[in-house]
């Protein structure tokens, strides 16, 4: 389904069609996703698909590979740190050509706070900072790199960029995130209400099923809260 979305943003972004083509093409997709809208779940269910104790979020906008908007990004251990490569297109674009600055600063977001979860620490974002040093361009192999620079209470740093496969040496965007980690009560009262598929509970505490982490996965694998 996801991989179905990706084609369809994609055909939407590039199609040279006329306007009964696309009428047509979009009654298509309304008919298709509607059996899909009679029985939902609930805001604060997570879907079946997802296992946070594994760090899996199938839905999620960067990494999960049925929402339709990712890519979805995948990682790979990098020495102590993370890299993911991602060729962006169309969907992703801002000024012609190039990736759109959000869309660079979403992908850094979620590669940073990786790069804190492979050291087993992780949090919410409290700290974004990009510089764009040069346009990203579209349809050309990027490599994302992330590693963990301090760490301190609740609180880990992490720094990354964007490069071209080609030119690693070339820095396009820096980044930098602040992750804390959320208190006791700051953790109860976001996701307090937060259940799985079969009604369990969850805290959203990556890490609470750290035992049960495929030992083939690791730059997925999150690691126990941080201490206080
Ligand atoms: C089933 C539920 C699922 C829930 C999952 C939850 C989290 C998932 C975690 C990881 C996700 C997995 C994948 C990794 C990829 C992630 C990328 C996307 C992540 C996000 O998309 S996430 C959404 C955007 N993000 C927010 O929505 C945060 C809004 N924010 C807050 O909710 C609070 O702000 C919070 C909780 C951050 C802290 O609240 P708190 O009460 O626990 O902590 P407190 O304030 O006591 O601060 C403790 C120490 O951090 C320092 N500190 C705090 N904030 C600072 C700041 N901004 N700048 C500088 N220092 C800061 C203090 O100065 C103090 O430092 P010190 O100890 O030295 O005094």
């Amino acid at each position: 389904m996801g991989d179905a979305l990706r084609a369809a943003l994609t055909a939407a972004a590039t199609a040279v069609a006329s306007p009964a083509e696309l009428r047509k093409a979009a009654a298509a997709i309304r008919d298709a996703i509607e059996p899909l809208t009679e029985e939902v779940r609930s805001p604060a269910t997570l879907s079946p698909l997802d296992d946070m104790g594994r760090g899996i979020r199938m839905f999620n906008p960067v990494v999960g590979p049925g929402n339709g908007f990712a890519l979805p990004l995948r990682f790979e251990p990098d020495g102590d740190g993370v890299l993911a490569r991602a060729t962006l297109g169309p969907v992703h674009e801002g000024p012609p050509t190039f990736v759109h600055g959000g869309v660079s600063a979403l992908l850094m977001d979620q590669i940073l706070g990786q790069g804190a979860i492979v050291t087993g620490r992780w949090g919410m974002t409290a700290e974004l900072t990009l510089r764009y040093r040069r346009p990203v361009p579209l349809h050309t192999p990027l490599l994302l790199t992330s590693r963990m620079a301090g760490a301190a209470g609740r609180r880990t740093t992490v720094t990354g960029a964007i490069t071209t496969e080609a030119e690693p040496e070339v820095v396009l965007v820096e980044a930098m995130g602040l992750f804390v980690s959320p208190s006791e009560a700051k953790t109860a009262s976001y996701f307090g209400t937060v259940r799985t598929a079969s009604g369990g509970e969850t805290d959203g505490r990556l890490g609470h099923a750290r035992q049960d982490v495929d030992a083939a996965s690791p730059a997925l694998a999150p690691g126990p809260a941080p201490a206080e």
